[in-house]
């Protein structure tokens, strides 16, 4: 199904189908394609992660003044960020092949013993979900990472013999959106780690009007503010709304990705000004309306927005959390002034009074309905 419409799916029962979400920042299988046309591929293209981006590109530079492989890489953060993208520029400016490959597919030592004894010299391997890796693989890539050797055991039971095989120098480009499930001696073999940020609106714009560009679609510079502002700081959900809006722009518009076609296809998908989306809202909607802002459990809570208790905690909560409109409390979740404010509803006073707001700020909000 293409991704367009992947919001409006919807589970026999009527709930949200969590993993189809316009506003999903993990990606799907068909947008690969489409992702793969749109990545930078140079360190200079790349636009946002200021910090990454020098720390990354003076590694690089040293190791390729110097000759030899860089440290190796391992670059953390939420979906949807760049992580992928990055490994494959670090595959570029180095001008070596990237082996890509990741931790769900290698379950067995084995499975990595066959990926690191093919590898050139120089060759970087990306590890993607680092963190899913079995326990036995994991040992066998921290000996492999510092000393460059596998032990490939031959046999079974007391007659095993293990027989080292010497690789040559190579890069490992880890990647995981859970660093903090990294085993330490694995963390500690990685040189250099980068961690991803959400990006601000203004990389975002840059981002999208170069996607529009490789996409062959005029954008002009309010509607990719509009579609930049709605996109949760994550360059793959910038990338997608933009492609609904360029549908919309070529169905209903004159091809154009302005303000109207913006405005009007991400009302279509339900993606407000604040890029909520009905999922986010319902949730707002129940915990102030139907809780008076809490606290309120989350299965209560769950219950009442007709979603099972694990979505509301993984797919709506950590963006609602991360921008201030709910709070997890150890009673439960919590409407924050702004929740209260994003509906269009006024703040109550004691809201308002353990925030330390002025009483005069509690009106109706931004983006009152
Ligand atoms: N800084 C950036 N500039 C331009 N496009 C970007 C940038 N970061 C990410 N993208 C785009 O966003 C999409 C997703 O990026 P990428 O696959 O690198 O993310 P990821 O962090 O590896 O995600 P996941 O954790 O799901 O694997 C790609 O289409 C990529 O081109």
């Amino acid at each position: 199904m293409p991704d367009g419409f992947r919001s409006e799916v919807r589970e026999a029962d009527g709930s949200l189908d969590a993993t189809a979400r316009v506003l999903d920042a993990a990606g799907t299988d068909d947008e690969r394609v489409v992702e793969a046309a749109l990545r930078p591929r140079r360190l200079a293209e790349f636009p946002g992660q200021p910090r990454v981006r020098d720390q990354l590109g003076l590694v690089l530079e040293a190791a390729r003044r110097r000759g030899s492989p860089p440290d190796h890489v391992l670059l953390s953060g939420p979906p949807g960020l760049g992580k992928t993208t990055l490994a494959m520029i670090v595959a570029a400016e180095l001008e070596r092949p990237i082996r890509v490959t990741s931790g769900p597919a290698i379950q067995h030592a084995g499975d990595l013993a066959a990926v690191l004894s093919s590898l050139d010299e120089g060759e970087v391997l990306f590890l993607d979900e680092i963190h899913r890796m079995s326990r036995s693989a994991e040992e066998m890539l921290y000996l492999a990472m510092e000393d460059f050797r596998v032990d490939v055991i031959v046999g079974k039971g007391p007659g095993a013999t293990a027989i080292p095989l010497e690789l040559p120098p190579f890069t490992v480009v880890g990647a995981t959106t859970r660093a903090g499930l990294l085993p330490a001696p694995l963390r500690d073999r990685f040189g250099f780690t980068g961690h991803l940020d959400f990006y601000d609106v203004a990389d975002l714009v840059t981002i999208l009007r170069r996607s529009a560009g490789l996409l062959g679609v005029e954008a002009d510079g309010a509607g990719v503010a509009e579609v930049a502002g709605r996109s949760r700081g994550t360059p793959r959900i910038a990338n997608r709304l933009l492609r609904r809006v360029r549908d919309w722009a070529q169905v209903h518009g004159e091809g154009v990705v302005d303000a109207r076609a913006a405005r009007a296809a991400l009302a279509l998908f339900d993606v407000d000004e604040a890029g909520l989306d009905r999922l986010d809202r319902a949730v707002l909607e129940a915990l102030c309306r139907r809780f008076g802002g809490g606290p309120v459990g989350l299965s209560t809570l769950a219950v009442a927005v007709g979603e099972e208790a694990d979505t509301v905690e993984t797919v709506a909560e950590p963006y609602l959390v991360r921008e201030g409109y709910v709070l997890r409390t150890p009673r439960g979740r919590a409407a924050t002034a702004a929740a209260w404010r994003h509906l269009g509803l006024a703040v109550p006073r004691e809201t308002a009074q353990q925030e330390a707001l002025p009483l005069e700020d509690s009106g109706p909000g931004r983006f009152a309905p």
